[in-house]
């Protein structure tokens, strides 16, 4: 089975893209859902997350994003320290995942694939491409968020032109091409691939 990576910078559109492979039967794992889910579920990681950002970090059980992401997008020692909390966690349980899965092949979708260190977990990685202008309107429409704040995760991110350079396929999600034509053509590419493997 092949183990593909699927990244991109704040609103490239790796989860749209995500999704069309899904629609292809392709099993998705995504990082940020993932990530999500063991904020509750992972009692280590819940106790270091109340002892280093305070307990008022979950209402009602519950995290608060909105709370955390003003915490640690404002404060580069913050995220620092959240990156190293939540990742090696959401690293192991997409090891879990990738090893229960039979498929020709398995995408991980994660934005920071690179910087998280889990590139070395796959075999090929596609990136998605867009122009900032684009990824910051498209977010900022998504989330009701300002300018500010998605320009503030921006500059957490690797940069766009490096992370693609990194990349051994590019899908373009601008304005001038279609995404579903460019998806399928990969897919029938990495079956090509993963069919070799066997
Ligand atoms: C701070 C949190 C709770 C804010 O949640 P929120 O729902 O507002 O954002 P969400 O997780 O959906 O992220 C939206 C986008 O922000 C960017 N982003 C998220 N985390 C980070 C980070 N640590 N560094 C840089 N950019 C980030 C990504 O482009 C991501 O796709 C959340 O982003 C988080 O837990 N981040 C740390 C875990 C992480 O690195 N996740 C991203 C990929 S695994
Ligand atoms: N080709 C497109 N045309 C129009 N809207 C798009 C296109 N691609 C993505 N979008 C929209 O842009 C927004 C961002 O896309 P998406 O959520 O897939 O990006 P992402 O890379 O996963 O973002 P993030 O890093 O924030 O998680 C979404 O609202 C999505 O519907």
């Amino acid at each position: 089975m092949l183990k593909i990576g699927l990244t991109g910078g704040i609103g490239s559109g790796k989860t749209t893209v995500a999704k069309v492979f899904e629609l292809l039967n392709v099993p998705v794992y995504y990082a940020d859902e993932a990530s999500k889910r063991l904020y509750h579920t992972d009692p280590v990681l819940k106790a270091a997350m109340v002892k280093h950002f305070g307990a008022d970090v979950y209402k009602n059980e519950q995290l608060d994003r909105a709370h955390l992401a003003q915490l640690v997008f404002n404060d580069p020692g913050k995220l620092e320290l959240l990156n190293s909390l939540v990742h090696p966690p959401t690293l192991l349980d997409a090891e879990k995942w990738i090893a229960s899965q039979k498929a020709p092949y398995i995408i991980k979708e994660a934005a920071l694939l690179f910087e998280a260190g889990s590139a070395g977990q796959l075999d090929y990685i596609i990136g998605v491409a867009a122009p900032v202008h684009l990824r910051i309107k498209r977010v900022m429409d998504r989330d009701a968020i300002s300018r500010e704040q998605v320009q503030h995760r921006m500059n957490r991110q690797m940069d766009e032109i490096i992370k693609m350079r990194l990349c051994d396929f590019i899908i373009h999600n601008d304005e001038q091409q279609l995404v579903i034509p460019q998806v399928l053509h990969l897919h029938e590419a990495l079956l090509k691939l993963a069919s070799h493997l066997q």
